[in-house]
């Protein structure tokens, strides 16, 4: 990162302190999250946010930093909620320690509609979270803004700190992002974030960590592996793109990932194993059993293939490094494990053959760098898809003929999605099928055959999710046509389960 480009955001043990580098992400300038154990080597920030946490100042192993350090850095601090009444000790006031927590909504009242609070309503909705409140407030300090009660909820000691005891990172907080983008705002030196930078800075050190070294990674046709590949390649580098046809693609997915990267001019390696993971799984039908044998012969294909590899490369993001530094409080970055040979990998990360190029950025801004290395928006906004592929949408056995009624079922319901402006409206769809056989009439015979289910939902981050209220016109056309033209299936269902309880995926 160049000097002052970017905001330092400090975990005081926060659950929210992941959401304040995204606001800032979200408002055009680069966040990065930082333990107490990193400080004060924390770059050349350009602002520095403190964030909350669950202890109280008052106990005596509460997280502290060196102040005299702090106001090295020379910048714009905000202290949310803990980082307020730290700073506030800091200057020379208290705070009162309390058992009794104010969880919830608040009423903002700005004292002045300036600085952090310029352009905000009167009374906006703000969102608190803490038990122990200010209590003196030191002599250079200013209230900035007040709660209903008339408590000193946003402070200001002298001019370059300021301190605010709500959430603005939570969306309760109605106007939060507003304060946060105006406390930016302060810092004058901070640089706003450009993707093509940032492009221009990752190829440059994929440069010089790879030479002429040889470079694995594999590709499932996602969006993270897929934008992983292709900037491999923009950088010169020597890659190999492996992607395993495990036989659990949806319709023609293996010839259109091969298309999808001939198009983008990267050469990939396909293996077949569909025959070996078939033979594997048939008779399985528990969940679990069935994912453990995918998993593991993942493994074994993936590494035969690999063989010596010199480097591997990874597409962890963001979310994954920072919630592993925040829940073991280390720099280690977790490793995505799923599909991989975790002793393999932890292996090659010891003698630093492990390349995370992408391990700063969150999803959207992978999708921001796909675009800006060229990568075609259907693949980059394609829906995600499960490592176990259509095993987890094929309850009980699986074998050909049930993998070839989900994909017929499947890639009809997908086509009428996309025909109808609706693909790219839903976070993911998918058929799976149901079976139980039911009695129906086709032609003028008797039908005793199969279920299917659509389901269709929307979600930010696939931890909840809701069912789509899709247009019954497209639902009727998806079930006329896998009606009289996939055999095995007379009834059409549609899925409108929530997750929680229900999951995404049906296994
Ligand atoms: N069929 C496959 N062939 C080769 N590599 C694969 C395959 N499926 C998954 N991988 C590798 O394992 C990683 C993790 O897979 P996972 O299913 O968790 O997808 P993901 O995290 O959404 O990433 P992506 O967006 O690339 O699919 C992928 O990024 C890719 O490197």
């Amino acid at each position: 990162m160049q000097e002052k480009q970017h905001v330092a955001v400090l975990d005081f043990g926060s659950q929210y302190t992941q959401l304040i580098v995204r606001r800032v992400r979200e408002l055009g300038y680069f966040a990065k999250l930082y333990t107490l154990e990193d400080f004060p080597n924390i770059g050349e920030p350009g602002a520095i946010i403190l964030s909350g946490g669950p202890k109280s100042t008052s106990e005596p192993d509460a997280p502290d930093l060196d102040f005299e350090q702090l106001d090295a850095f020379g910048v714009p601090v905000l202290g949310v909620c803990y980082g307020m009444q730290l700073l506030n000790i800091k200057f020379g006031g208290s705070v009162e320690a309390s058992d009794r927590r104010e969880y919830g909504p608040a009423k903002l009242f700005p004292v002045e509609p300036a600085g952090l609070y310029e352009g905000l309503a009167h009374d906006s909705q703000v969102w608190m979270s803490h038990s122990d409140t200010v209590q003196d407030l030191a002599d250079n300090c200013t209230v900035l803004a007040r709660n209903q009660h008339g408590t000193p909820v946003s402070l200001k000691w002298g001019e370059r700190y300021f301190g605010i005891q709500f959430h603005p990172e939570v969306t309760h907080s109605h106007e939060g992002t507003r304060i946060l983008h105006n406390f930016l705002l302060q810092a004058e030196a901070l640089e706003p974030f450009r993707i093509e930078d940032f492009k221009e800075e990752v190829i440059q050190g994929i440069r010089e960590k790879v030479g002429n070294k040889q470079v694995v990674c594999g590709v499932s046709g996602g969006v993270d592996s897929t934008v992983l590949a292709v900037l491999l390649h923009e950088a010169g580098a020597n890659v190999r793109a492996i992607f395993v046809d495990h036989g659990l693609m949806r319709k023609d997915e293996g010839e259109e990932v091969r298309n999808n990267f001939h198009r983008m001019g990267v050469p990939i390696e396909t293996v077949d194993a569909s025959e070996m993971f078939l033979r594997e799984l048939a008779g399985q039908k528990e969940p679990e059993k069935k994912r453990e044998i995918i998993g593991n012969l993942f493994i074994d294909v993936f590494w035969d293939s690999v063989g010596d590899a010199e480097l591997l490369a990874q597409g962890t993001l963001y979310p994954d490094v920072i919630e592993s530094a925040s829940n073991a409080n280390s720099k280690a970055s977790k490793i995505k494990t799923h599909h991989n040979r975790v002793d393999r990998i932890l292996e090659l990360q010891a003698q630093g053959k492990v390349l995370e190029p992408l391990a700063e950025l969150f999803k959207d801004e992978v999708r921001a760098l796909g675009t800006s290395l060229g990568i075609p928006q259907d693949i980059l906004n394609r829906h995600p898809f499960p490592g176990p592929g259509l095993a987890v949408r094929c309850p009980g056995e699986i074998d050909e003929y049930r993998l070839k009624i989900i994909r017929e079922c499947d890639a009809i319901f997908i086509g009428h999605l996309k025909e109808h402006g609706w693909y790219d409206k839903v976070w993911q769809a998918y058929a799976a099928l149901v079976p139980v056989k039911t009695v129906g009439v086709k032609g003028d015979e008797r039908s005793y055959e199969w279920a299917i289910s659509l389901r269709a939902v929307i979600s930010e981050d696939a931890m909840t999710a809701d069912w789509v209220e899709l247009p019954y016109s497209i639902l009727r056309e998806t079930s006329h046509d896998i009606l009289n033209e996939v055999d095995g299936i007379n009834r059409v269902l549609y899925d409108v389960s929530t997750k929680p309880p229900a999951s995404i995926e049906w296994e």
